[in-house]
């Protein structure tokens, strides 16, 4: 797939495609059961990679692994061409990789632009000192932080709870919140587990819009939904999992009459027609 935002020329035109990640032969076990089978896959800059897959099927086991909160008991994750496996999750978002989750993880006490704003690089001593003592330093990068950071809100449509403390926030702005501060961190790689759920349709259509937009300027991203419209509406590619393993990847049209995505989620929910 070639697409806008790559820095690579396309492997079409003679010259390979180096993938923002890259996951090969990946496997995990809890306890003698295995959450992941030899999965492979991956994304390449500026790409939405759409991951689905009904309950249990090893989706956010996927994603521990990329950003290192677990270590696979085989294969490889690589960031940019480098196998990652083995590093330490602060090691990892050092690689401009962020990961957002299923249940929003803002702090409670603080103001969403200010949960937004944490979700930067940390200032440098000298920043830190100029802020401390108001120079004029200071006050331009905070100025320029803020004007960042509420880019990111109102680019999601939610620029009007930019003061209030995350714990009074509606659960959808809380969700939404989340992906701002991830992109505010200026990610290579965005790992998103169920962005959509528990956000009103025309809020996951916002998001939807913000998503493309963010691959435009050549972030690559895992999408991980339940929301198989929202995904197959964001995502230039969707890959299937079930109980482990790739049942199907392709283009999102395809997918949604793929026989085989069909029966994993028609197994997982009406074993009896399965
Ligand atoms: N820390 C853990 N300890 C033991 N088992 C785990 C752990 N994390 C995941 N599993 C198991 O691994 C399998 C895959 O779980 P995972 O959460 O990755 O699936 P999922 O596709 O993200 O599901 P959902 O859509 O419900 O979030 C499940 O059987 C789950 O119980």
């Amino acid at each position: 797939m070639c697409l806008p935002g790559s820095v690579t020329l396309c492997a079409g035109r003679g010259v390979s495609v180096v993938p923002v990640l890259s996951v090969e032969g990946l496997s995990v076990g809890f306890d003698g059961v295995s959450a992941l089978r030899e999965v492979s896959l991956r994304v390449e800059p500026g790409e939405i990679l759409g991951l689905v897959g009904p309950n249990g099927a090893g989706k956010s086991t996927l994603l521990n692994c990329v950003c290192g909160l677990y270590r696979p008991g085989g294969g490889r994750v690589l960031l940019d061409g480098v196998d990652v496996v083995g590093e330490r999750p602060d090691a990892i978002s050092a690689r401009h990789v962020v990961r957002t989750h299923q249940e929003p993880r803002l702090l409670d006490n603080v103001s969403l632009v200010d949960n937004v704003l944490r979700g930067g690089t940390t200032p440098g001593v000298r920043d830190r000192v100029a802020g401390l003592f108001g120079l004029p330093s200071g006050r331009r990068h905070r100025r320029d932080d803020l004007a960042r950071a509420d880019e990111e809100l109102a680019g999601l449509g939610i620029e009007q709870w930019r003061d209030v403390a995350a714990r009074s926030l509606p659960y959808d702005v809380r969700k939404l919140g989340e992906v701002a501060r991830a992109r505010y961190a200026g990610p290579r790689l965005m790992l998103l587990d169920e962005p959509a759920a528990g956000v009103g349709a025309a809020a996951a259509e916002t998001l939807s819009r913000r998503l493309r937009f963010f691959a435009r300027s050549g972030t690559a991203i895992v999408l991980v939904d339940h929301n198989i419209d929202f995904v197959t509406s964001s995502a230039h590619r969707v890959v299937v999992l079930s109980a482990g393993e790739v049942v199907a990847v392709g283009l999102p049209e395809d997918i949604t009459r793929d026989a085989r995505v069909i029966n994993a989620y028609l197994g997982a929910t009406e074993p009896d027609q399965a």
